[in-house]
C-alpha cells in the first residue's frame, strides 16, 4: 500500500468514529491500489438463508429456472456415482430466478457498485458457487485468472464484481486468492492448466504469472463481500473440508459500456467455446457472436442501458 493509504489506514483504526468521507477516501484509494475491497457483514443473514433455501429448491428440481445452467464439478461428473444434487458445483445466470436475482439489486450491494463504476448499472453475469468437497483430484481449484477474460466488453475499469460469502470461507474449504494490484497490468493469455487430476469446463487459467507477487488469501464470514476489478488475478484454493463452500456473485458493468471484437485477441478460444456451448444448447449457428451471448443475458438493475 501506499503511504498516503496507509497513514489513512492508521488514522481510522486510531479514531473512535471516523468521519464517513474520510472511509469512504480510504476504501476507495485502497479498490485503486489493490484492486479489491472486501467489507464486512454486508449482506444480512436473512437473505442469505432465502439464497440458500432457493439453491436448495433448484438442486432438487423443485423448480425451473429459464437459461440456468447447472455445473457438476468435473471429477464428480467422471465418476461412477449417480449425481444427486450435492454434485452441483455451480450455477450459472440465474437472471431468471426473482429470489435469487435479488442478491443483484440490494441497496447495500448497489450502493458501492455504484461508487465504481457510476450509476448506470447492468448486471451481466451472476454465479452461485457451490465449491464440492475435493475428490482427491484437486479438481475443486480453481485456477489463477482474470475475469475479463470471459468478457466481450470495456472499459475494465466500469466493470466490478460482487462476491459474497454465504458462509464461513477459510484456506480449508478454498477461499478467494487475490493478488494485490494486479489489476494494474493488461488482460493476459489464458487457456487451461495443465493439472494431472483433470481442471472443469472452462476454467482458464492465467499463463505464466509471477509465482513470486504477493497472495493474499480472503477469509471471510456470512454476508461479508469483496468487491473486485476484473483484470485483478483471482482464483480459490482446494475445499479440503467436507462441506460445500457456497459464494453467489455478480458482475456489473456500466450500461455505456461498448462491445467489442475479440477476433485476433488472446480471448479467441474463449469465444470458441462459449459459441461451441450456445450451438448445443440454443441450436444455433455460427451467426451468434460472443456478443450475443452476453446481451441476452445482461439485465439492468439501476439507471439506463445505453449501450450495452
Ligand atoms: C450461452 C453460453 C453460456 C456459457 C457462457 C459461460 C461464460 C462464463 C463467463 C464467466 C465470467 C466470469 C467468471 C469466470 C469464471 C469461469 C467460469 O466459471 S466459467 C465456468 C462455467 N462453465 C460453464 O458454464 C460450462 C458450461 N457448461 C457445459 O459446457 C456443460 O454443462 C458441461 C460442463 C460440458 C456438462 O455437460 P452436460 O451435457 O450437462 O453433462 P454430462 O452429459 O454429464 O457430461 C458431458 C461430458 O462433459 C464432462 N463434464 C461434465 N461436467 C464437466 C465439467 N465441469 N468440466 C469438464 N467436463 C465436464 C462429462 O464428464 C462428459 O464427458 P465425457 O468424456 O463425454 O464422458
Ligand atoms: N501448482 C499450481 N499451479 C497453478 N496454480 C496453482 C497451483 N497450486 C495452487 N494454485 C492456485 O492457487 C490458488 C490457491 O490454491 P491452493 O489450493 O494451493 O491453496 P493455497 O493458497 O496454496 O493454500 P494452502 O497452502 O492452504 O493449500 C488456486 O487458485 C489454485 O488454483
Ligand atoms: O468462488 C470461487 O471459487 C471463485 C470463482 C471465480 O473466480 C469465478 O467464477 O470467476
Ligand atoms: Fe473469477
Ligand atoms: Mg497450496
Amino acid at each position: 500500500m501506499s503511504r498516503a493509504a496507509e497513514r489513512l489506514r492508521l488514522l481510522i483504526t486510531h479514531l473512535d468514529r471516523p468521519p464517513a468521507a474520510i472511509v469512504s477516501f480510504y476504501s476507495r484509494l485502497f479498490y485503486e491500489e489493490n484492486g479489491f475491497l472486501l467489507i464486512k457483514n454486508l449482506v444480512s443473514e436473512e437473505d442469505i438463508d432465502r439464497f440458500r433455501r432457493e439453491f436448495e429448491r433448484i438442486c432438487r428440481q423443485e423448480i425451473k429456472v429459464p437459461g440456468l445452467v447447472v455445473m457438476r464439478d468435473v471429477a464428480i461428473a467422471k465418476s461412477e456415482f449417480v449425481p444427486d444434487q450435492k454434485a452441483v458445483s455451480k450455477l450459472q445466470d440465474f437472471q431468471e430466478d426473482p429470489e435469487l436475482f435479488r442478491y443483484c439489486s440490494l441497496p447495500e450491494i448497489l450502493k458501492y457498485v455504484e461508487c465504481f463504476i457510476g450509476p448506470n448499472i447492468m448486471a451481466m453475469h451472476t454465479m452461485l458457487i457451490n465449491k464440492p468437497p475435493d475428490a482427491g483430484k484437486k479438481t475443486s481449484r480453481h485456477p489463477m485468472h482474470q475475469d475479463l477474460h470471459y468478457f466481450p466488453f470495456r472499459p475494465a475499469d466500469r466493470i466490478v464484481c460482487a462476491w459474497t460469502a454465504m458462509e464461513k470461507v477459510s484456506r480449508q474449504n478454498g477461499c478467494l486468492v487475490v493478488l494485490p494490484g494486479s489489476h494494474k497490468g493488461t488482460l493476459q493469455e489464458h487457456d487451461y492448466p495443465e493439472w494431472e487430476g483433470g481442471v472443469n469446463k472452462m476454467y482458464h487459467g492465467v499463463r505464466g504469472y509471477d509465482p513470486q507477487h504477493p497472495r493474499v488469501h480472503l477469509e471471510m464470514e456470512k454476508g461479508d463481500t469483496v468487491f473486485f476489478h476484473p483484470l485483478l488475478i483471482h482464483g480459490s484454493g482446494m475445499n479440503q473440508t467436507q462441506g460445500f463452500r457456497k459464494a453467489i456473485s455478480c458482475h456489473y458493468a456500466s450500461g455505456d459500456c461498448y462491445y467489442i471484437d475479440v477476433k485476433g485477441t488472446t480471448q479467441e478460444n474463449i469465444e470458441k467455446e462459449v459459441k461451441e456451448i450456445a450451438a448445443r444448447k440454443y441450436a444455433v449457428g455460427d451467426e451468434i457472436t460472443l456478443k450475443d451471448t452476453w446481451a441476452v443475458r445482461g439485465r439492468l438493475v439501476q439507471g439506463a442501458r445505453i449501450s450495452m
